[in-house]
């Protein structure tokens, strides 16, 4: 009567307990069975399994704890990452391939940094040495010297179990009694000292989470600045690129297009063939002046045309050339028997080409071709362009070398 009222109690004490959650880091090489055996614990086939990248989260009940286990991935490259669980871990379960001898010293190695880690050190380890249902597999004993278990755990102060165990035996109810075993002493531990327990993580935890708010704005800042700098780089480079100075002082500028339509040209032609026309007659008007007088138009008309030249381009030297045969014209045009004016016109002439590259003059040495090019038609533009055999050449005075 005594003992069943001793058990009430003590089953109504444990009721009254609050529910405890408790976080579990699960590591250990890669191809350890970590995966395979936190599914079994689930209650999930164990064999069913691949190379965890990153982690795995389990949640489960046991008794009055709600456990979380994160399962972490054992690749040399993903270890890095364990560190950030280490924080909020209650307790270490740490699996063990114990049929790959050749990667004990590895194992060894590894185990000791996660001991000794200031977040881990006084913390309670279950050892899992896993696969024992493989031929060959090493025993508790074994396991235990390879890896100076016993060494390490007194240095780095840690609670200890080893059970030999295997994953794939079973899951759920029918997992290997082994694992289910060193789970509750893990729990058990926990609970016993789960107070000071406590303290530790929530004082680690925040002081993790600084650390790594820390390391977010320093990456941020990092960021920030790498892309400044390319920035900068690419400014420097399309400034090296020519698009400085004019470019620069004019972000949009403006592209002439080389190939306008042939009505633009045409009227372009026509309006410097009314120019010319105007001139001529001018020139016709002027012949009466005095020298000097013409020399000052002359002298104003190749301003005028050398400003046109750079304003109109390529347009105007196409203009240009097929207006050769004006001014040509004007040459043959002129009397030859009007002596004085002869003179007049030859001077003319000079200064009125010599914006020109003009081949040697053949005015007095070479005699004057004796079939003069032929004169164009007075409404040149209006009409399709004339074959090119007839039309006027720049240097026309230099034969082909092919003909
Ligand atoms: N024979 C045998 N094979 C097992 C046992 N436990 C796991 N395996 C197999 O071992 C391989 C690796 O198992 P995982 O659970 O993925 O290993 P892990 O430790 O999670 O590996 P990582 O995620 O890469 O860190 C799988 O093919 C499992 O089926 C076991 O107890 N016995
Ligand atoms: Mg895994």
């Amino acid at each position: 009567m005594f003992s069943l009222m001793a058990n009430c109690c003590s089953w109504f004490k444990r009721r009254q307990e609050p529910v405890r959650k408790v976080t579990l880091v699960m590591v250990g090489l890669d191809n350890a069975g970590k995966t395979a055996t936190a599914k079994g614990i689930q209650g999930e086939y164990p064999e069913d399994v691949a190379p965890t990248v990153g982690f795995s989260k389990i949640d489960l009940r046991q008794g009055k704890f709600e456990v979380t286990i994160f399962d972490l991935g054992g690749g040399k490259r993903i270890r890095g990452i364990w560190k950030n669980y280490y924080a909020e871990s209650y307790g270490v379960i740490f699996v063990v391939d114990s049929s790959d001898e050749e990667r004990m010293e590895e194992t060894k190695e590894t185990m000791s940094e996660v001991l000794r880690h200031p977040r881990i050190s006084g913390k309670p380890i279950l050892v899992l040495a896993n696969k024992q249902d493989k031929e060959g597999a090493l025993g508790e004993a074994d396991v235990i010297e390879c890896l100076s278990l016993e060494k390490m755990v007194n240095e780095h102060k840690c609670l200890c179990q080893i059970e030999p165990c295997s994953a794939i035996l079973g899951s759920g109810k029918k997992i290997d009694k082994s694992i289910k075993k060193g789970l509750y002493w893990l729990l058990h531990i926990i609970a016993r000292d789960f107070e000071a327990l406590n303290e530790r993580i929530q004082k680690d935890t925040i002081e993790q989470r600084a650390l790594e708010e820390q390391e977010k704005r320093e990456r941020a800042e990092r960021v920030r600045k790498l892309r400044e700098e390319r920035e900068q780089r690419e400014r420097e480079q399309a400034e090296l690129d020519g698009t400085s100075g004019l470019a620069e002082m004019d972000p949009e500028p403006i592209i002439v297009n080389p190939f306008q339509p042939i009505a633009t040209v045409i009227i372009e032609n026509e309006k410097k063939l009314e120019k010319e026309k105007k001139r001529q007659n001018m020139e016709n008007d002027c012949d009466a002046c005095p020298l000097t007088h013409r020399m000052e138009h002359e002298r104003s008309r190749i301003s005028d045309s050398s400003q046109k030249n750079s304003e109109l381009g390529t347009v105007e030297n196409y203009t240009e050339a097929l207006t050769q045969p004006l001014e040509n014209e004007d040459e043959t045009d002129q009397p030859s028997s009007e002596s004085d004016n002869s003179k007049k016109k030859t001077k003319k002439l000079r200064i009125k080409r010599s914006h020109r590259v003009e081949p040697v003059n053949t005015d007095d040495s070479v005699p004057k071709s004796p079939t003069p090019p032929p004169p164009p038609p007075p409404d040149f533009y209006g009409k399709p362009l004339p074959p090119l055999a007839v039309r006027q050449r720049p240097n026309s005075d230099v034969h082909d070398m092919i003909s």
